[in-house]
């Protein structure tokens, strides 16, 4: 008998291990692992992963796998293995390192039935729920689970009449389009055409247009066609003349789209350099990290098309990653024009289904290139060439939730295991990857000229305290809207860029200086112009706005912060000829808002973007001469040792969009703090600069890339109980881990409280722990109980990128 280890869809401490389950015979020559099945657990059915196979188990008496749900593994051996790798460094469950790998419509459904048990047993049902089963079988739990048969029907199950069902089902599932085509050789159809009768005249239509098609046509276009009815073609299939069939096709979310070919660019100098060490170690399959630091506009993206077409010619494939915020339409094109059908798309924007289709695609061998936000770099290639990663230093590559893993580490990972390179690519690199470059870690590639003859953009700083005490009360400083003006009647196009991240429209009474704050986290409300409310940007708790103030009752409400709104109305009041596209969450929530709100920018129909952090990056507009950032400081002030580097790079990016091509550019950027060296160097495009000066401070905190941090977040509805468990972590790794490790907390977090619930964190600094994992092991393990069964929750972040 043989026997699976299958990792079971719950995602617990408990549960996290192998289970051991018979393989029915019929199964045996079939199953391997990597392939999901369906298994009873408990009293459940439930999902999960055929890790391994073995031929014995020390288990007594074994359960039978139930269901086979795939026909080839959906992860290959070298994610299975990836998996193990992602839960001892991020110490995820197995399930949820799986899961991540995979897309959203493999993740099981659940669903649950309550079934009559025997026809007989209809009248024995206790009165109240006849009803219920009157003329069926089967009811849906979804159906009485908030009803007040709950209490009947379990009574019922208890003495045998009823019992409860799972089911197991796919999220999504393949489409399939119908097909007709002729069942019979033509000779056969021939004659058969002869043989209609007169008034038979669609049918007639249906079997010439069938002959001349001479292969399976789609049934709505036949239909369409020949103006023939469904009915028509039924009689024809009683006939045994045509037959349906099923054909699977893709959900195509560019299918609508032709995307005009591009050919490569003949190379500048630097370029040629870049992708010739690239080259170099895609042939010999070299195992290398490289940090292609380029300026904005520098060309990088030429330089990873051509790295790609020799992996292409080499018969392997590639990773693209982008930061989800890029994924624009451009980017997408770029691609596209390129390497055609031979890429694969994965963003959020894509439907599940669609998500689906272009990962089978991939799975399928059918392309040879993924570009996608931070999931793929799980994408199920077999023979990787090389993995690229374009704007590294975006923190959306870590994912936040449960496997917190970094995709710049999985891509160094898979790389190492298929023998081939990296490229980082950025024009500011996080602090770590340029550290690890400057050691000769990485092999640094460097761009320091933009493609067009202009080079960087000037850029002014205004500082917002002397307009204020010139008079100017306006968001905009005399000097840029001097130039938007100047850009209106030059025809040319600005952007302009409000910095919102950390920041809040709060409420405050100027009265009493009340702030108005959600009763369930320990943040200000934010006031949201449509619909007049206050939101909660943490749990989304809203209320409508007051006029009074609920501490002093004074009238003197003010809403403080500057939004993208309020700069729209400002710029329509000054600048009423302008035409302004604005882009927020507001405006781009519904689905394709923003590629076409920027393809309308690109097409010259507005003269102004204004716009958050989504349009800070990868825009690449050659009629834009002037970006205006409206107030930098914002991200400065984030409790956050990268506030600085964070706002360097905002600034550095968005400075970046102006005069990319023929046309020179220019930058106003408005601060309240111009003296601050993240501001000052990122005007003076020294990223070196900024790179020596912030190591300081690094080395000097102790903070990356000079110590490593583990992020211990605790919390629980009581203060007393999240400090006390917090302080016990805290004892036992200073027991346990060496002196070298500094040890801070506990302490309130940022947000002291969320969704009613109090956060208190310890944070561990350190350069080597031998015994770091165990000990953040042995803590899961030690409060495993309280965790499942109480209202204790413990997140371990092993490389935090927020501190909040
Ligand atoms: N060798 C080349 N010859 C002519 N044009 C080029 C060449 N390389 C790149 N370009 C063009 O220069 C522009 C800027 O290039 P690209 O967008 O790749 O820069 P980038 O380094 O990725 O910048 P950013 O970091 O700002 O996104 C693009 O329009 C691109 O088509
Ligand atoms: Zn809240
Ligand atoms: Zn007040």
């Amino acid at each position: 008998m043989k026997v699976a280890e299958v990792i079971v869809d719950v995602p617990a401490r408990q549960t996290d291990r192998p289970f051991d389950y018979a393989i029915p015979e019929k199964w045996e020559d079939i199953l391997q692992p990597g392939m999901r099945v369906t298994v009873p657990f408990g009293t459940r059915r439930l999902q999960g992963f055929v890790i391994h196979i073995k031929s014995h188990s020390d288990v007594k008496t074994l359960k039978p796998i139930e269901a086979v749900l795939d026909v080839t593994p959906v992860l290959n051996e070298e994610l299975l293995e990836l998996g193990k790798y992602l839960t001892e460094t991020t110490l995820c469950f197995a399930i949820s390192a799986y899961q991540a790998m995979l897309p959203a419509a493999l993740k099981a459904k659940y669903e649950k039935e309550i079934r009559l048990v025997r026809e007989e047993n209809r009248a024995l049902l206790p009165e109240t729920i006849q009803p219920l089963f009157q003329d069926r079988s089967t009811v849906d739990w979804k159906e009485v689970e908030h009803s007040d048969w709950l209490r009947p029907l379990q009574k019922a199950i208890q003495q045998g009449y009823l019992e409860v069902v799972y089911h197991v089902k796919e999220k999504a599932a393949a489409k399939t389009v119908k097909y007709v085509e002729l069942a019979q050789s033509h000779e056969e159809v021939g004659r058969a055409i002869d043989a209609l009768p007169a008034n038979a005249a669609k049918q007639r239509q249906l079997l010439t247009a069938l002959l001349s098609a001479n292969e399976a046509v789609p049934l709505r276009s036949l239909l369409e066609q020949t103006g023939a009815t469904y009915a028509s073609l039924k009689s024809l299939v009683a006939k045994g003349l045509v037959a349906e069939k099923e054909i699977e096709v893709y959900r195509d979310p560019y299918g609508d789209r032709s995307f005009p070919t591009t050919a490569p660019l003949s190379l500048t100098a630097e370029q040629e350099k870049a992708l010739s060490s690239v080259i170099e170690s895609v042939r010999t399959n070299k195992h290398e990290v490289f940090l292609l630091y380029g300026v904005t506009g520098s060309g990088k993206t030429e330089v990873y098309m051509q790295a790609i077409e020799e992996v292409l010619r080499q018969g392997k494939e590639a990773i693209v990653l982008v930061p989800e915020i890029s994924l624009t339409p451009q980017m997408v094109k770029r691609f596209k024009g390129r390497f055609g059908s031979q890429v694969a798309v994965l963003h959020s924007g894509l439907s599940i289904g669609e998500k689906y289709d272009e990962w089978r695609k991939i799975h399928r061998k059918e392309v040879q290139l993924v570009v996608g936000a931070r999931s793929a770099i799980f994408a199920p290639f077999e023979n990787l060439g090389m993995i690229i990663i374009d704007e590294e230093h975006e923190t959306s590559y870590k994912q936040e939730e449960n496997p917190r893993y970094h995709a710049r580490d999985v891509a160094i990972y898979r790389a190492r295991v298929h023998g081939c390179p990296v490229v980082l690519g950025s024009a500011t690199p996080s602090l770590e990857s340029f550290a690890r470059a400057k050691k000769g870690v990485y092999q640094l590639l460097t761009l320091q000229k933009r493609v067009s003859d202009n080079g960087m953009p000037d850029v002014h700083i205004v500082d917002m305290r002397e307009e204020l005490r010139s008079g100017n009360r306006s968001m905009f400083s005399r000097a840029l809207f001097e130039k938007l003006k100047d850009r209106l009647h030059k025809g040319e196009q600005s952007v302009l860029f409000l910095n919102r991240r950390g920041y809040s429209t709060f409420v405050m009474c100027r009265g009493c200086g009340y702030v108005i704050r959600c009763p369930h986290c320990d943040i200000s409300l934010t006031y949201h112009r449509a619909g007049q409310r206050l939101k909660c940007h943490y749990c989304g708790y809203e209320e409508p706005i007051t006029y009074h103030c609920p501490s002093c009752g004074n009238e003197h409400i003010r809403f403080f912060g500057t939004g993208t709104q309020k700069v729209e109305e400002e710029l329509t009041k000054l600048l009423p000829e302008a035409r302004v596209i604005r882009m927020d969450v507001d405006t781009t929530s519904r689905k394709g808002a923003h590629e076409r709100l920027l393809a309308e920018f690109g097409e010259g129909k507005a003269d102004i973007l204004l716009g958050t952090q989504m349009i800070a990056k990868g825009l690449d507009f050659p009629k834009v001469t002037l970006v205006g950032v409206l107030a930098a400081d914002t991200t400065l002030h984030l409790p956050d040792f990268r506030a600085s580097e964070k706002t360097f790079q905002l600034l550095t990016q968005v400075s970046g969009r102006a005069g990319r091509h023929a046309l020179p550019g220019e930058v106003v950027i408005q601060t309240y703090t111009p003296e601050h060296y993240s501001i000052a160097l990122a005007a003076k495009h020294d990223y070196d600069a900024f790179y020596q000066r912030e190591m300081v401070l690094r080395k000097m905190h102790g903070y990356p890339p000079f110590y490593y941090l583990t992020l211990i977040t605790v919390s629980h509805p009581e203060i007393t109980k999240a400090v006390a468990v917090t302080d016990k972590i805290a004892a036992y790794l200073r027991a346990q881990l060496s002196n070298e490790a500094i040890i801070l907390g506990p302490v309130a977090s940022p947000i002291a409280r969320l969704h009613d619930r109090y956060r208190y964190q310890c944070m561990i600094k350190y350069k080597r722990e031998p015994n770091m994992t165990r000990a953040l092991k042995a803590v899961i393990d030690r409060y495993q109980h309280d965790v499942s069964q109480g209202d204790l929750s413990i997140t371990i972040d092993t490389n935090p990128y927020t501190m909040m």
